[in-house]
């Protein structure tokens, strides 16, 4: 695992946006997965700017997301869809059938997850996976206690998970308890991973990462098993270590 400390959020994002941009120039059919959340907002606006500025294309990239609410529709302001909407792929010139989300409103959710797995192996896996990390540990929605070897599936979300993202609801009661994520296995399989981190309240998390043992206890530490991944942290992150 390689570390890039950074100074703080904003260079956190460009330092991921160049990286990923490069890879999109060098391979334009690329599998990106990405991932939701405040972590990965700034690394959107920078792709964004750099779509309109730079005239990177889309067109031929296809994205899979790691997971989504069990229950919200996509029109639902807290949905994942909504979120990758708005914050990236209305503002790309990517084809939106070419973009994928787990639907937390299949009538069969056990099939969906199974149909999310079939996707990503006929788009040939993913090729850079960005993602974020919970204040447990969580990457994806793969909550302490998820078996490194699971695929996608269905979780119930830990309670601190519900608080932490209840920030973008009216109210606790109104954050979905279940979802839809990519296991860890299938994250793993990811060919390279960019992993965000940002925050005091992350330094913790960030510490368990670098220091701590490869443990299901801790989901993140999974990412020691893979041979290709980056960590860009910024300064507050980083104070631990
Ligand atoms: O970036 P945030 O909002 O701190 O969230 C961290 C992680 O939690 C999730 O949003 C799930 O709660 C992940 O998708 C994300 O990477």
């Amino acid at each position: 695992m390689k570390l890039i400390r950074t100074e703080n959020y904003k260079e956190m994002s460009l330092e991921a946006g160049k990286i990923i941009v490069e890879k999109i120039r060098s391979n334009p059919a690329i599998t990106l997965g990405l991932a939701t959340g405040s972590t990965p907002k700034g690394v959107y606006e920078y792709l964004i700017h750099d779509c309109v500025a730079n005239g990177t294309t889309y067109r031929e990239a296809k994205t899979v997301n790691l997971d989504e609410y069990i229950g919200l529709p996509a029109k639902d302001s807290n949905s994942y869809h909504y979120f990758m909407s708005q914050s990236l792929f209305n503002h790309l010139d990517i084809n939106e059938d070419h973009t994928h989300i787990p639907n937390g409103t299949a009538a069969n959710l056990e099939q969906e997850c199974l149909r999310y797995e079939e996707l990503i192996n006929e788009l040939g896996g993913v090729d850079l996976q960005i993602l974020g990390i919970g204040q447990n540990g969580h990457i994806g929605f793969n909550e302490p206690g998820t078996p490194f070897s699971s695929r996608t599936h269905l979780v119930t979300l830990a309670q601190n998970t519900r608080e932490a993202n209840s920030r973008f609801f009216n109210s606790i009661d109104e954050v979905p308890t279940h979802a839809i994520t990519m296991g860890i296995a299938s994250i793993l399989e990811s060919k390279e991973i960019l992993l965000l981190v940002s925050g005091g309240n992350k330094a913790e998390a960030l510490l368990k990462l670098i220091n701590g043992e490869i443990s299901e206890d801790f989901p993140a530490s999974a990412l020691k098993n893979h041979n290709n991944v980056i960590v860009i942290a910024d300064r507050d992150a980083c104070k631990y270590i």
